[in-house]
């Protein structure tokens, strides 16, 4: 998959079988299940957000025409179905397992799935993702509501959106708001009504890269001093397509480690320390894995869980008023 095929492909047309896919979910799906008001899609280790779904449903990828299959641990491929709240409950959709463009698929298919829960009638998308940390102020274990990206993927020519003029489609999508405000002041509302401690929920930017390699330390300091807070390698594509659909987006964060270490010291100054008698002082050479990323979204699953639970239950008070 290069760049330029990407762009030859007209990425937005090529996979689009909605009307399979559709057809699949309605002969599948109770009738309370098929509309689902809001969908989730659950990040690196974080499958478990849909467990407290009830009357589940799942449905796997494989079933469903246009879907990739997830290759990356700590992701599944299934949509689950249920629902969530007291009383007859609101009907939720939950990726369990996302595409990312480094296992090789194409940008149309790593949006499909969010082109379908459009379709499908979703309003309001969570998003939620593990990421680097790119700000001293984030520790490991925060959770970051996202109000900006910074893609440097989208302005060099990556960009999920490319391709020809559709009707009903904006040509050239605003972004100014994508991250909608009414959204992140109900995470906040939901974290307040969880009693999470202050330091447990921040806010900040997201950086997308296209991986599959973590950043080296300068790929980090030039991140952080281009505005990023946090580093993945996901979630702004799905962000493009939801708010090409018209979703409203919130994205969900979870810092499963740290990039920018501000320790770092030259070998120089440790070998003139050293020469001089001085005490030496290391520098830590910690190397970031995929094993830590997902262990850390077990430590923090149900706080994750509980505030994603509230989040829905204030974005389907708000839809019904
Ligand atoms: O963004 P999600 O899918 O949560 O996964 C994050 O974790 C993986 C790296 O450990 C990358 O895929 C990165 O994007
Ligand atoms: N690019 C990137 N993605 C991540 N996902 C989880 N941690 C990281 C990270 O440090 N860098």
């Amino acid at each position: 998959m290069s760049i330029i095929s990407e762009r030859t492909q007209a990425p937005s047309l090529a996979v689009e079988s909605f009307a399979g896919t559709l057809d699949v979910l309605s002969r599948i799906l109770p009738a309370r299940l098929l509309k689902p008001r809001v969908a989730i899609v659950c990040g690196s280790g974080l499958s478990t957000l849909a467990s407290s779904l009830r009357d589940v449903v799942e449905v796997p990828y494989s079933s469903l025409q246009g879907f990739g299959k997830s290759t990356v641990e700590g992701h599944r491929s299934a949509l689950a179905f249920g629902l969530t709240g007291e009383g007859d409950g609101i009907p939720v959709v939950a990726m369990l397992g996302r595409f990312h463009p480094y296992e090789g698929h194409s940008l149309s298919t790593v949006v499909y799935p969010i082109r379908v829960l459009a379709r499908l009638g979703v309003r309001d998308i969570i998003i939620t993702n593990a990421a680097g940390s790119l700000n001293p102020n984030l520790d490991v274990g925060t959770i970051v509501s996202i109000q900006d990206h910074l893609a440097l993927p989208n302005l060099t020519g990556f960009h999920p959106l490319l391709g020809p003029t559709r009707p009903n489609y904006p040509r050239f999508l605003p972004l100014s708001t994508a991250y909608s405000r009414p959204l992140r002041r109900l995470v906040f509302l939901a974290a307040h009504a969880l009693r999470l401690p202050r330091d447990a929920l921040a806010e900040g930017t997201y950086a997308w890269v296209s991986g599959p390699s973590y950043e080296t330390p300068a790929e980090g300091r030039f991140l952080s001093a281009a505005g990023a807070d946090v580093v993945g390698m996901s979630t702004v594509p799905e962000v493009l397509a939801a708010r090409e659909e018209g979703i409203n987006v919130c994205v969900l964060s979870l810092v499963t480690n740290k990039v920018v270490i501000p320790e770092y010291k030259s070998v120089r100054e440790e070998v003139q320390a050293e020469l001089a008698g001085k005490a030496i002082e290391r520098a830590p050479e910690a190397e970031v894995s995929h094993e830590e990323v997902l262990s850390v979204g077990k430590q923090k699953a149900e706080v994750m869980k509980s505030l994603v639970a509230k989040l829905i239950e204030l974005i389907a008070a708000e839809q019904e008023k």
